[in-house]
C-alpha cells in the first residue's frame, strides 16, 4: 500500500533523494492535468514519503509554467499530510550566507501570472493564510536541523520570502526595495504551492537553501544560474540529511496542525446548491464537508 503521509517537493538542484528505498514511481492524473513529473514513492527512515521534483526531474518547467494544482493534488491523492518544501533562494540579509538555510513564516506575493487556488466555477473558499508556514512542522524541521550541527550551516528561523514571478532574476532597484520591506529570502515557487497546500489541508514548510546574496550586495557579484547550481550541489546532500531526520522526527511524533482543517470555516458556498461537477472535481478536498 503506497498512503505516504509525508511529502517532499525538491526544487532547483535537488532532484532526486539519494536515501529512498523501495522506490515506486508513480504517475498520477489529477483534474488539474499532470504533476511536474511522477512522484517518487519510496521509504526513508522506515517511513513511506513521497517525492516531486517541482521542475521535473531534468529542470524542463520554468516558474511560471508549473503545474501546481496538479502536484499539490497528487500529494493530497496520496494521501499526504505534511509537506516539506526544499527551495533555493536568494539572500536579501546579510547574515543570511549562501549554504546557510532559513525556515522563513512569511511570504510577499510579487508573482503575476499564478492559479493558486483550487476554488472557483461555484465554490467560493477563503482560507485563513496570515501564518502561511504550519509553525509545529517548522518546529520540527529546526530541530532536525539543530541535531544534526552541519558544519559551516547557520539556520535561521523565522523571516519572509518574497516570491517573484521571474524566470529573470531581480533589478538591483527591486532587491533593494525587498531589502526595505525587512525581507529575508526571494524565490519563485513557494506562495503558490503554501496557498494551494493550505487548500488542501496539508501542513506545509519550507526549507530555503540560500545560493547567493540576490544582485544587492556591493561586496557579492549578481546572482547567475552557474551561482545558484554551485552552492545548491553543496548543500544538496545537506538538505537531505535534514530531510531525513525531519522525516524521522515526524514519523515519531507527527504534530497536530491548523492546515488539517483549513477548509472548517473557510467554504462560504452552501454546498448542497453548488454544481455537481465542480462538487465531483473537488470531492477529494470537499469530502469531509459534504
Ligand atoms: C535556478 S535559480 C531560480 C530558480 O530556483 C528556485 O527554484 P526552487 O524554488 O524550485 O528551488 C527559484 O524559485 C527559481 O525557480
Ligand atoms: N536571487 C534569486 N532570486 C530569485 N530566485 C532565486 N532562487 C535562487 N536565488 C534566487
Amino acid at each position: 500500500m503506497l498512503n505516504p503521509k509525508i511529502g517532499i517537493i525538491g526544487g532547483s538542484g535537488l532532484y532526486k533523494m539519494a536515501a529512498l528505498q523501495d522506490v515506486e514511481e508513480v504517475q498520477i492524473e489529477t483534474p488539474f492535468g499532470s504533476p511536474s513529473d511522477a512522484v517518487i514513492v519510496g521509504t526513508l527512515e522506515g517511513t513511506k514519503v513521497a517525492f516531486l521534483a517541482r521542475h521535473g526531474r531534468n529542470h524542463t518547467l520554468l516558474p511560471s509554467e508549473l503545474p501546481f494544482r496538479a502536484n499539490i493534488y497528487a500529494m493530497k491523492k496520496l494521501g499526504v499530510e505534511y509537506l516539506i518544501s526544499a527551495s533555493a533562494v536568494g539572500s536579501l540579509k546579510a547574515e543570511a550566507k549562501p549554504l546557510d538555510m532559513v525556515i522563513p513564516d512569511q511570504f510577499i506575493d510579487r508573482t503575476k501570472n499564478r492559479i493558486s487556488t483550487f476554488f472557483g466555477e461555484g465554490v467560493v473558499a477563503h482560507i485563513a493564510f496570515g501564518d502561511p508556514i504550519c509553525h509545529n512542522l517548522a518546529g520540527v524541521l529546526a530541530e532536525a536541523i539543530a541535531s544534526l550541527n552541519l558544519p559551516d550551516v547557520t539556520l535561521h528561523r523565522g523571516g519572509t520570502y518574497i516570491c517573484m514571478e521571474g524566470p529573470a532574476f531581480s533589478t538591483k532597484a527591486e532587491s533593494n526595495i525587498y531589502r526595505s520591506w525587512g525581507a529575508t529570502v526571494i524565490g519563485m515557487t513557494n506562495l503558490p504551492e503554501a496557498k494551494l497546500a493550505r487548500e488542501a489541508e496539508i501542513a506545509y514548510a519550507t526549507l530555503a537553501l540560500v545560493t547567493d546574496y540576490d544582485c544587492w550586495h556591493p561586496d557579492h557579484d549578481s546572482v547567475t544560474v552557474e551561482m545558484v547550481i554551485g552552492n545548491l550541489q553543496r548543500n544538496a546532500v545537506n538538505a537531505q540529511k535534514v530531510i531525513q531526520e525531519t522525516v524521522r522526527r515526524l514519523s515519531e511524533n507527527p504534530p497536530p496542525s491548523d492546515a488539517h482543517s483549513a477548509l472548517k470555516y473557510a467554504i462560504l458556498t452552501q454546498l448542497d446548491k453548488a454544481p455537481t461537477a465542480t462538487k465531483e472535481k473537488l470531492h477529494l478536498l470537499l469530502q469531509k464537508y459534504l
